[in-house]
């Protein structure tokens, strides 16, 4: 099972993925963490270029969204070894994460045509404001405007492509109980709990 992360920079993802391993993990099941951008050489120049002032400039994010797939891609073969051993996959971000951040829409979707399609995709919906408010903001995206815009492109993809929509604008568990109760039925686990 390939379980993807979404949202916006600040949504809660990294939270939500460790509560969702460990109760995986408690329910019986092997499961393990990916992150997008990765620790290869191709993510560590990544995360330098989002640091830099022009990485919004449109030739600068076409050049992250041919970095994005490329680290991508070398993630390929790791994550289908942990499939055929059976291990559950939580993923922080996908190529879905490149659709929302870069652009073109088409062009973006035709460099990630040979990566792996989600099984399940999360989406952690948050507003720019609220989301800005719990992060450092060191990277250049972390902006009100650009946030705003990629949480658009986020809800109009998440319509079009079955997202489980999750509210993350509420309590830490409360957000990890909506989530045990969206990936329940898919490993057949039953979710009790009541957070008022
Ligand atoms: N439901 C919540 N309510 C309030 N604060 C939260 C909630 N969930 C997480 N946080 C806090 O918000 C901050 C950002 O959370 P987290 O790192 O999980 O987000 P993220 O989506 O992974 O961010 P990024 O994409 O920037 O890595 C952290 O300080 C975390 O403790
Ligand atoms: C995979 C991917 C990521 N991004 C952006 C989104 C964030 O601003 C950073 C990643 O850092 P975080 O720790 O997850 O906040 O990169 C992107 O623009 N395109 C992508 O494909």
């Amino acid at each position: 099972m390939y379980i993807v992360f979404e949202g916006i920079d600040g949504a809660g993802k990294s939270t939500q993925i460790q509560h969702l391993k460990e109760w995986l993990i408690e329910s019986g099941f092997k499961t393990e963490i990916v992150v997008e951008p990765t620790n290869s050489d191709v993510g560590k120049l990544i995360r330098k270029i989002l640091r830099n002032p022009n990485a919004t400039n449109e030739n600068t994010q076409r050049t992250l969204g041919l970095l994005f797939a490329a680290d991508r891609m070398l993630l390929m073969d790791e994550i289908e070894k942990k499939e055929n051993e059976k291990i559950a996959i939580i993923s922080d971000r996908s190529f879905y994460s490149s659709l929302a951040y870069q652009k073109p829409f088409e062009w973006i979707k035709e460099i990630n045509k040979y990566v792996k399609k989600p099984d399940i995709v999360l989406l952690l919906d948050l507003d720019e404001k609220s989301a800005l408010s719990r992060i450092e903001g060191e990277d250049t995206f972390e902006s009100d405007e650009f946030l705003k815009n990629v949480r658009k492109n986020y809800l109009k993809m998440a319509e079009e492509s079955n997202f489980k929509i999750i509210n993350a604008n509420t309590g830490e568990n409360r957000v990890k109980l909506e989530i045990k109760r969206a990936i329940a039925p898919y490993f057949e686990i039953c979710v009790s709990g009541i957070i008022e």
